[in-house]
C-alpha cells in the first residue's frame, strides 16, 4: 500500500495534501532545546542546528537518526529530443543506467562515500514521452502510472530519502516545467544543461516557449502531465509516499527541484518536508529555489544531475545529527554556562 493505491484521477492528488502529516513541533522544540544545552555558544553551529531541528520535527523524536538513508534515481526518456535539444544522444539515459548498475557513476561514489543505499530505477526507456512541444508529455494514466512507481520506491523504513534522475534533454523539460508553475520568460529558465552552445540554448528557449504556449492553461498536477516526464512524476510519488511516512528528503539540483514543481502549484504545503541539497549551475535553479522559498545545503557549481548534489549534502546532514546526538551538554560535561 502507497499513499498513492487509491488514488485513480490524477485530479485527486492535490486533495492528499488535507491529510499529509505536519513536522512534530513539540519534537522540533525539545531538539531546540537541546541544541541550546550543547557545549557550545547558542547558534554555533548555524544551519547544522537547524537541519538536525528540521529532521526531529519530521522523524517525531528530539533525537533524529540517519543510519538508514535511501537513494532512489529514476531515469526516462523524453521525445523532446526530437528538436535537437540535448548535445548528448538519447541512448546515453540507458548507458548511464547501466553504468549506476555498475557502480561507475559519480551517485554510486557519493552515496557510498556519504552512507546511502542507492536504487535506480528506469522507466520504460524504450519508449519515450510525447514532445511538449507538439503535444502532453503523457496521458493521465501514464503520470499516475510514474507516479506509483515513485512512491512504490520508497523504502518505509528510510530515515531520509535522496532523490536523482537520469534522463537526456530532461534540462529542458525541467525549464518548461518551472515555467509552466511559476510564468516569467523561457530564457530565465533555460540553462546550458550538459553543455549547449548558443544555438542549442537558443533552440530550448524555443521549445520551451512553444511548449508553454501549447499546454498554458495546465495548472497544479497537469503541468507535470503535459511538460513533464516519467522520471519527474517519479520523484513527485516519491516525495509524496516519504510525506506519508515522515521520512525528510533532499532534493537534488534544477531538474530534480522542477520536477516537484507541480506538487508546490498544486499545494505549496507538499514540499513542507523536503531540503535541497545544493544550488545548481544551472542558472534556473537559484531563481526557481526563491520561487519555493527554499535555501540550498550547499553550493559547489555542479550540474550533474543523478542525485549527486543531493548525496553530498547528506553527508551535512550527516554532520548535523552527529553533532546534535552526540555532544554532552554543558551539565554533562561541566562546562559553565552564560
Ligand atoms: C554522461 C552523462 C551523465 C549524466 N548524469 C546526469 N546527467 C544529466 O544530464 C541530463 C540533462 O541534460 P540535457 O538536458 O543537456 O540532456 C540528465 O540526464 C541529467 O541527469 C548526465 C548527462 C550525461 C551526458
Ligand atoms: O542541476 C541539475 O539538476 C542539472 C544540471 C545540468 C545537467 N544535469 C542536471
Amino acid at each position: 500500500m502507497t499513499i498513492l493505491s487509491d488514488v485513480s484521477l490524477l485530479g485527486e492528488v492535490a486533495g492528499l495534501a488535507r491529510s499529509m502529516p505536519v513536522t512534530d513541533a513539540a519534537a522540533a522544540e525539545a531538539a531546540r532545546a537541546r541544541q541550546n544545552n550543547l557545549t557550545k555558544p547558542p547558534g554555533a553551529l548555524g544551519r547544522l542546528e537547524e537541519l538536525a531541528i528540521f529532521m526531529a520535527g519530521w522523524q517525531g523524536t528530539d533525537r533524529p537518526d540517519i543510519a538508514g538513508a535511501q537513494a532512489l534515481v529514476f531515469a526516462g526518456n523524453h521525445g523532446v529530443c526530437a528538436q535537437g535539444v540535448n548535445p548528448f544522444p538519447q541512448d546515453v539515459t540507458a548507458q548511464m543506467v547501466a553504468n549506476f548498475e555498475q557502480g561507475g557513476a559519480a551517485i554510486n561514489q557519493l552515496c557510498r562515500a556519504n552512507g546511502a543505499n542507492l536504487s535506480v530505477i528506469a522507466l520504460e526507456l524504450d519508449r519515450p514521452t510525447g514532445d511538449i512541444s507538439a503535444g502532453a508529455a503523457m496521458s493521465e494514466a501514464e503520470t499516475l502510472d510514474a507516479l506509483r512507481r515513485g512512491a512504490a520506491a520508497v523504502d518505509p523504513g528510510a530515515s531520509v530519502l535522496i532523490l536523482g534522475e537520469m534522463g537526456i534533454g530532461n534540462s529542458t523539460i525541467a525549464a518548461a516545467m518551472a515555467k509552466g508553475a511559476f510564468g516569467g520568460d523561457a530564457a530565465h529558465w533555460v540553462g546550458k544543461g550538459t553543455g549547449s552552445d548558443d544555438a542549442g540554448v537558443a533552440r530550448k528557449i524555443d521549445v520551451v516557449t512553444r511548449a508553454c504556449v501549447r499546454h498554458a492553461e495546465a495548472r497544479g498536477l497537469e503541468i507535470l502531465a503535459r511538460l513533464g516526464g516519467r522520471e519527474q512524476a517519479a520523484i513527485c510519488g516519491a516525495v509524496l509516499e516519504a510525506r506519508a511516512r515522515r521520512i525528510p528528503v533532499i532534493l537534488d539540483g534544477f531538474i530534480c527541484t522542477a520536477a516537484t514543481a507541480p506538487l508546490f502549484a498544486a499545494d505549496r504545503r507538499f514540499l513542507d518536508h523536503c531540503l535541497v541539497g545544493h544550488v545548481s549551475r544551472e542558472p534556473g535553479h537559484a531563481r526557481l529555489l526563491s520561487e519555493l522559498g527554499m535555501r540550498p545545503i550547499l553550493s559547489l557549481d555542479m550540474a550533474l544531475g543523478e542525485g549527486s548534489g543531493a548525496a553530498i549534502a547528506l553527508g551535512v546532514l550527516r554532520a548535523a545529527l552527529a553533532c546534535h546526538n552526540g555532544m554532552a551538554t554543558f551539565a554533562e560535561a561541566g562546562v559553565s554556562g552564560q
